[in-house]
């Protein structure tokens, strides 16, 4: 079967849980919004495709969850990325505050010295 897309970028959801990484995935791909909060286990993942110059661009976007206990397991993820979105909750300082430990996390397993 012939590919549907020209172009495959892999990006991965990071935050603190409870920032809206789902939801902002939800709301990315099927415009819907749903309130009630169902951490994410682990990872998951949507897809959409976009039309950008005439290029079909398969988006893939990893959502992972932001509790520690996963952290292992979401870590295994950040290898095969070529993005990363860094999500806080406008309404929680701590979690802006975590922004530089996400990225910190990200240079140490995607770009070890
Ligand atoms: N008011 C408001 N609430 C939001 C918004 N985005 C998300 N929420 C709420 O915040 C809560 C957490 O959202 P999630 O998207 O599940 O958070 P998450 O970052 O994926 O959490 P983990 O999976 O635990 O890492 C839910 O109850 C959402 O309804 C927003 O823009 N405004």
């Amino acid at each position: 079967m012939a590919k549907q897309y020209d172009v495959l970028l892999r990006l991965l959801l990071l935050g603190d849980s409870g920032v809206g990484k789902t939801c902002l995935l939800c709301r990315f791909t099927d415009n819907e919004f749903h309130s009630s909060h169902i951490s994410t286990l682990g990872v998951d993942f949507k897809m959409k495709t976009l039309k950008i110059d005439g290029i079909e661009v398969r988006v893939q976007i990893w959502d992972t969850a932001g509790q520690e206990r996963y952290q292992t397991i979401t870590k295994q993820y950040y290898r095969r990325a070529q993005g990363f979105i860094l999500v806080y909750d406008i309404t929680s300082s701590r979690s802006f505050q975590h922004i530089v430990k996400w990225a910190s996390d990200v240079d140490e397993v995607s770009f070890p010295q």
